[in-house]
């Protein structure tokens, strides 16, 4: 997020067809709530391409990255690795350390589809459970991110999108944005 160290989701394997829905919403929820950039294994250029479009439209700033191999992005990140999984250390826990080691480096985020092979559990310095209940990989990068962030992603800035949702009570309104960023007179879709 804007001010602060990078925060980078990398999402473990992809049964294209079968995960394409999850693997879409892990990066379109990592966008939303405050990172600066997902990794997605090869398989997934299908949601690679959505979460761009998404982007382009919506804003950002926000990278996706596609690589052939996670094992380098793990042991080559020069700041802590979070993985979120079930068996790992109450979230309430260990969040206070995590901020403080993000406040002096990047934060790697990874998140399981299938089983995760244990030199994840291995390499990361905490291995973090939102509960220790076995769910999903979206709920779980979703309260993450909020506890890391302390709720500020709800209130972040969007740079470089072709339209806004104006938050309404009831119904729907969506203004389309000037080169500037700026509402364009009157419009709406
Ligand atoms: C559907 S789970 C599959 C987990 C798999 N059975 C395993 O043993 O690793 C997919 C991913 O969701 C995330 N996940 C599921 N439950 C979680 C929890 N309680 N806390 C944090 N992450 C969780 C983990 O990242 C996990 O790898």
């Amino acid at each position: 997020m804007q001010g602060s160290s990078e925060v980078a989701v990398l999402r473990l394997g992809h049964r294209p067809g079968r995960d394409d829905r999850m693997t879409t919403h892990v990066g379109l929820t990592a966008r939303a709530l405050g990172a600066d950039r997902v990794v997605l294994p090869e398989e997934a250029s299908g949601p690679a391409d959505t979460i761009r479009d998404i982007t382009g439209r919506f804003g950002g700033p926000f990278e996706v990255e596609v690589r052939e191999d996670w094992r380098p992005v793990i042991r080559d990140w020069p700041g802590v690795v979070v993985h979120l999984t079930m068996y790992g250390l109450p979230v309430q826990a260990v969040e206070a350390d995590v901020r403080a080691d993000h406040r002096d480096g990047p934060v790697l985020v990874v998140l399981g589809a299938e089983k995760v092979p244990f030199e994840v559990y291995d390499r990361a310095d905490y291995n973090v459970g939102v509960t220790n209940q076995p769910h999903s990989e979206i709920a779980g990068l979703a309260v993450f991110l909020d506890r890391l962030f302390e709720g500020r992603e709800l209130d972040r800035e969007w740079e470089d999108a072709d339209r806004r949702v104006v938050p309404k009570g009831t119904g729907k309104q969506v203004v389309p944005l000037d080169e500037e960023g700026g509402d364009e007179a009157g419009g709406t879709e």
